[in-house]
């Protein structure tokens, strides 16, 4: 199922504005959402819901110092 809205729902769209994105919304859950931002940065974001096993995964390679400058922009 192609999702709509739920990117900008999540905030993201407000840390990370320049990103393009492609997330997707599995049956019966999961979630997973991926940004190419400017100069090859990235960031992925997967969420797995299941009772015995949830997780949620955030892998990027944007500097943690432009990641701390976007919360607190967003904050
Ligand atoms: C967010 S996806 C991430 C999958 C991960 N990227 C991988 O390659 O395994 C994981 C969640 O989606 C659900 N899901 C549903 N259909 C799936 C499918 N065809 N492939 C992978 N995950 C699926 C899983 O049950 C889980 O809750």
């Amino acid at each position: 199922m192609k999702i709509i809205n739920k990117f900008q729902k999540s905030g993201i769209d407000k840390i990370l504005p320049d990103a393009k994105i492609d997330e997707f919304l599995f049956e019966p859950c999961g979630y997973s959402i991926n940004g190419l931002l400017p100069h090859g940065q990235y960031f992925t974001i997967h969420v797995t819901p299941e009772p015995n096993c949830s997780y949620v995964s955030f892998e990027s390679n944007v500097p943690k110092v432009d990641q701390a400058q976007m919360l607190l922009r967003e904050l």
